[in-house]
């Protein structure tokens, strides 16, 4: 179904000026992708804008990755369902209690609940940076333990690269959401990003949604940038 693919596409507004990205967002259909506001957008401009990307008929991920005491997470999450968004996210180094009470906090919301994914390890991490934290698994290995803990929690599905996305289909099977950061188109540049893909490498490998910021957003024509990605996943 041509619809369903191309809302695979989550672009990551990150941008420190309300009026350019909307000014961008007035460019796009909700039919050809949904919209991610993360820490930077919610800090500058809230709920409100939030509300008003909704509001053009979008849907938004919610990317501020919750980690905090279970009851603060449950109350947080909350509020985002309050907003109306279409999925939220919390760190699954919060622990087992911390997703699962933020899921029960959503069985109110019923139909209307935001999908609830976690994020397990960020794909601007490698090996060495595992390390340093005193993680001795692999990045390949922790995201699987971390993902797994996160499905026995309840959670919808994932945060993770789409390097690790065959794996965790594999052993987690396809309803559990994929979402895959760290998609770069060949020959856009990698930036902080260490565990990546192009967006075809990703479906393939079966990645649920991509999330895609700078190739997009810092693109010298990026609605033309975002048509490319979607014909190539088709
Ligand atoms: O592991 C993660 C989790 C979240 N992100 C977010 O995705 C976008 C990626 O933007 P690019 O410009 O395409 O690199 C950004 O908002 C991150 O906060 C991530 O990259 N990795």
């Amino acid at each position: 179904m041509p619809f369903e693919k191309s809302k695979k596409i989550l672009i990551a507004l990150d941008y420190d000026d309300q009026q350019a990205a909307l000014d961008f967002v007035k460019q796009l259909s909700p039919d050809s992708c949904r919209l991610k506001v993360g820490k930077e957008m919610f800090t500058y401009f809230g709920p409100a804008f939030v509300k008003e990307l909704i509001d053009l008929g979008f849907d938004v991920f919610l990317d501020l990755k919750f980690h905090d005491i279970p009851n603060t997470v449950a109350k947080a999450v909350t509020a985002a369902a309050k907003m109306g968004v279409w999925m939220v996210n919390v760190h699954a180094s919060g622990g087992f209690e911390m997703m699962s009470k933020a899921k029960q906090a959503l069985a109110p919301f019923g139909d209307k609940a935001p999908l609830l994914i976690a994020v397990t390890v960020l794909t601007s991490m490698d090996e060495t940076e595992l390390k340093r934290l005193g993680v001795e698994k692999t990045p390949q290995e922790q995201v699987i333990y971390l993902a797994k803990l996160a499905k026995e929690a309840g959670l919808d599905g994932v945060v993770c690269s789409a390097q690790e996305a065959q794996q965790l289909k594999a052993e987690l099977g396809a309803g559990f959401k994929l979402v895959t950061p760290g998609i770069r188109p060949v020959g856009s540049d990698a930036g902080d990003q260490k565990r990546i893909m192009t967006p075809k490498q990703a479906i393939d490998a079966g990645s649920d949604y991509l999330v895609i910021g700078r190739p997009i957003t810092q693109a010298d024509n990026p609605v033309a940038v975002l048509a490319d990605v979607n014909k190539s996943i088709e």
